[in-house]
């Protein structure tokens, strides 16, 4: 009698957004390719970011509000790994996970988005008071810092929400990730891609990341087909810069990396949340070297002055 080999099922976690679908379906059809006779099934749960919409991100202090779900699932062995935008997930994970994937970056830039009636615009010439949406610190430092003279007002909800606002006449602008925008086949809204000099992006913007359980050799010599090398030491970098900086919420922290040969740049910077200070410095080294290049500019950005930044921000959180 023949008995032909069982065939695997790997079992993918995600959030139920119209983004976090699109990103893991798109993982999910790439492994397909690679592994025809492994079954990948996706297996979606709500976070808790996705449930507390009405309170502003940067006051819920808990840090992995889009993955903790995710996480349990993939420890108590429901799923076998999880697929994130990777500016979401916390630079430091629970004991028992891992990064085991970075999938190639599409544009890091952030967007600026606006009301129709002033589509002959750009963000510096908005009219002075008008009303731009964001729900980012990092973004509201920068921009203020650069445009003292626009309103900055805090938003929520998932990219339709936000442009359904938008339309609606609540904001002037919004600021949104180009990379969001188009893989949601949106990038007709994208009105001007905010330039680094104005606004560095968020560490990990425009990556996905997939985590899975550490030691679990098969799942992650699987997932590590989708990886891009390039990508995965600029974002090592960038997560290495932000988990030397960072406390216990959101701060306003903004990153910038290329690679040139075998060489990394990565540039930061930590700002104050009403965009007074700002202190940005960059480094170059081995790219095979990124965590190091990452701590190396904290320590640099620390002796400038951002410890005090940070402090006067945890402070601030600590009080409300
Ligand atoms: N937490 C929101 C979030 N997480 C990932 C993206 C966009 C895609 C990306 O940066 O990879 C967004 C939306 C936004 O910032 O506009």
């Amino acid at each position: 009698m023949s008995v032909s080999a069982p065939t695997r099922t790997i079992r993918i976690g995600s959030r139920k957004s119209q983004l976090a679908l699109v990103q893991t379906y798109w993982v999910q059809e790439q492994l397909q390719k690679h592994f025809p006779d492994i079954t990948f099934e996706v297996h979606t749960m709500s976070t808790q970011g996705d449930k507390i919409l009405d309170v502003a991100l940067a006051k819920i202090g808990d840090k992995g509000l889009f993955t903790k779900e995710l996480e349990v699932g993939m420890l108590n062995n429901e799923t076998d790994f999880a697929v994130h935008s990777l500016k979401d997930l916390p630079t430091n994970l629970p004991e028992g996970l891992i990064l085991g994937c970075v999938t190639e970056r599409e544009n890091p830039a952030d967007a600026l988005v606006v009301h129709e009636k002033h589509k002959d615009k750009q963000i510096d010439t908005l009219p002075a008071g008008a009303v731009v949406g964001t729900s980012s610190l990092r973004r509201l430092a920068q921009l203020r810092h650069h445009y003292p003279h626009l309103t900055f007002k805090d938003i929520r909800g998932n990219l339709n929400t936000r442009l359904a606002k938008l339309d609606a006449g609540e904001f002037d602008a919004i600021i949104l990730a180009v990379a969001g925008l188009q893989r949601l086949g949106m990038s007709d809204r994208i009105h001007q891609v905010i330039p680094a000099e104005i606004s560095l992006h968020a560490v990990g913007q425009g990556a996905l990341g997939i985590e899975c359980r550490d030691g679990d050799t098969e799942v992650l010599s699987l997932i590590k087909v989708l990886e891009h090398t390039a990508t995965a030491q600029r974002c090592y970098a960038e997560r290495a810069f932000l988990r030397e900086l960072e406390g216990g919420c959101q701060v306003p922290i903004g990153v910038n990396t290329q690679i040139e040969g075998d060489t990394l740049t990565l540039t930061g910077m930590v700002a104050s949340l009403d965009g007074q200070q700002l202190i940005k410095d960059s480094v170059s080294g081995a790219a095979i070297d990124a965590a190091k290049l990452g701590i190396e500019l904290a320590q640099r950005l620390r002796q400038q002055g951002a410890q005090t930044i940070l402090e006067q921000i945890f402070a601030e959180v600590r009080q409300e």
